[in-house]
């Protein structure tokens, strides 16, 4: 099934519509390696799985699909070309581990589908593959990505190049669409924006930002203005937040919406706070799956429809999620869905 001039964001709603008014996406996937024993203090973080752990990001991907992901989000959030060669991969090999990342995700996703065995027919729909980029300052690996503070000697050309090759190569790989991550800035979703269209990217992605105060990104850029930016760009089939307590998802829905009329993505945190020097969660402000899955039906009612949790996050929280939308979703699906994955092509 293809695109054809077809938008990305109709696609999308399209999707969506058949999914019976929303999807649900993955959790957090850090977190849930550590929880097997991965050890992340790494600058690759994740993507250091992708070369010691396999078998764990499969075992990840896996227990999402198991609670209810209709969308799983590949391991490369921190892999980098760049972040790989600086552990001594030569670029071919550092391309491949990119590659890599996304068909582990498509091999859980076909176990999964063997697991469900003729259960596949009742899926409300296919299962999605997005390819995770980060965000330049999660390569930094200092904790820039959540204070969008780059520097003066970091100007729209040096994002670009940044991530130039790293998002033809995931574009390439067979993932559905781009997940952009974490977009801390509007310098940034810029940078992806042009990339998506000067480089004639084939698949769709989304655009996710992050805030700390439910008003603006965190850098303090406009969440406005940066929503606008991934309106104008027509690859892109979803905006949204991901990484930020879920106190102030609520009104960044309201604030999104005045700036785009495409679906609406949500994963936010635990609400649990980021301590970048520790490299560790600081526990205590965070809310539990039960006062987190309570927020659910509210967000889906106030517009968003693509649904899941981020860092510090569970499958036990997705399970929950899928559980609670299910119920409060008066919308059944339209028609069951029956084919493999869709792979999503732009002809231009
Ligand atoms: N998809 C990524 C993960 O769950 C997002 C991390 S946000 C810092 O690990
Ligand atoms: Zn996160």
């Amino acid at each position: 099934m293809g695109f054809g001039s077809v938008k990305p964001s109709s696609e999308m709603l399209d999707f969506i519509r058949k999914s019976g008014g929303y999807a649900v996406l993955d959790g957090g996937f850090a977190t849930e390696l550590e929880r097997y024993g991965a050890n992340l203090n790494d600058p690759l973080w994740s993507a250091k799985c992708l070369i010691d752990s396999p078998h764990l990001v499969k075992r990840v991907h896996l227990d999402y699909l198991e609670a209810g992901a209709d969308i799983i989000i590949t391991a490369s959030y921190q892999a980098t070309i760049q972040g790989f060669e600086a552990k001594g991969f030569t670029t071919e090999e550092s391309e491949a581990l990119l590659l890599k990342s996304v068909e582990i995700a498509r091999e859980a996703r076909d176990i999964y589908y063997e697991s469900v065995g003729n259960r596949t027919n009742l899926r409300k729909c296919p299962i999605l593959v997005a390819a995770s980029v980060g965000s330049y300052g999660a390569y930094l690996a200092d904790g820039s990505e959540y204070n969008g503070d780059y520097g003066e000697a970091v100007i729209l050309a040096t994002l670009k190049e940044f991530h130039r090759r790293r998002v033809q190569v995931l574009a390439e790989s067979g993932a559905d669409l781009i997940a952009f991550e974490t977009i801390p800035n509007k310098l940034e979703a810029q940078a992806y924006a042009e990339l998506l269209e000067e480089d004639d990217i084939k698949i769709p992605a989304w655009f996710s930002f992050t805030s700390k105060d439910g008003v603006n990104v965190v850098s303090g850029d406009s969440i406005l203005e940066c929503a606008s930016i991934a309106d104008s760009c027509e690859k892109v089939l979803a905006v949204g937040i991901n990484c930020t307590p879920p106190r102030f998802i609520h009104g960044l829905i309201l604030s999104i919406q005045k700036a785009t009329t495409k679906p609406i993505l949500i994963y936010p945190n635990s609400g649990e706070t980021y301590d970048a020097q520790t490299k560790e969660w600081i526990q205590s402000t965070g809310v539990s799956d039960v006062d987190f899955v309570s927020y659910v039906n509210k967000w889906h009612d106030a517009g968003a429809s693509l649904i899941g949790g981020c860092c510090r996050t569970t499958p036990n929280t997705i399970r929950a999620i899928s559980k609670t939308l299910s119920k409060g979703s008066a919308a059944q699906p339209s028609e069951p869905v029956t084919s493999l994955p869709i792979r999503y092509q732009l002809v231009k």
